[in-house]
């Protein structure tokens, strides 16, 4: 476990990033926000926050939109990937987002933040899904 001034410029910025779209997020049934960014090998930022729906099942993560804002964008080199949600313990991605992230984020460092960066667990795809699928 890590805390904010542990970390590396690059890292604490894409923590703040993340935060800052925290705000942004949809998700007016949980009332749970959460933010994520990523960092490409080549520098470029992309963030993304959780989107609910009423017909629950669609609702999408936060790490979901921001790796799929990249990959949409035509980014393919995941260098670092940051979440972050207001709670007193590191967030935690569900099983749909490890699966995701293990594919599109292979290699990736991950770091998970709770709400002010006191504690951030640095972390890879293979140790968030032991085991995983993979074609
Ligand atoms: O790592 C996580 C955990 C939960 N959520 C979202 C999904 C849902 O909108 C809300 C409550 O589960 O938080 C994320 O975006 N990322
Ligand atoms: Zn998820």
């Amino acid at each position: 476990m890590f805390s904010n001034q542990d970390l590396t410029l690059k890292e604490r910025d894409l923590i703040s990033k993340a935060r800052e779209a925290k705000d942004k997020a949809y998700a007016p049934y949980s009332k749970f926000k959460v933010g994520a960014a990523v960092l490409t090998k080549e520098g470029k930022i992309y963030t993304g926050c959780n989107i609910e729906n009423a017909s629950f099942g669609l609702t999408v993560c936060a790490e979901r939109v921001a790796i799929f804002k990249a990959l949409s964008e035509g980014e393919r080199r995941i260098e670092t990937l940051a979440v972050i949600a207001d709670v007193d313990e590191p967030v935690s991605p569900c099983g749909a987002c490890r699966q995701v992230i293990l594919e599109l984020a292979k290699g990736a460092k991950i770091l998970l933040s709770n709400k002010d960066g006191s504690q951030v667990i640095k972390t890879t795809p293979e140790e968030l899904l032991p085991y995983g699928f993979t074609l």
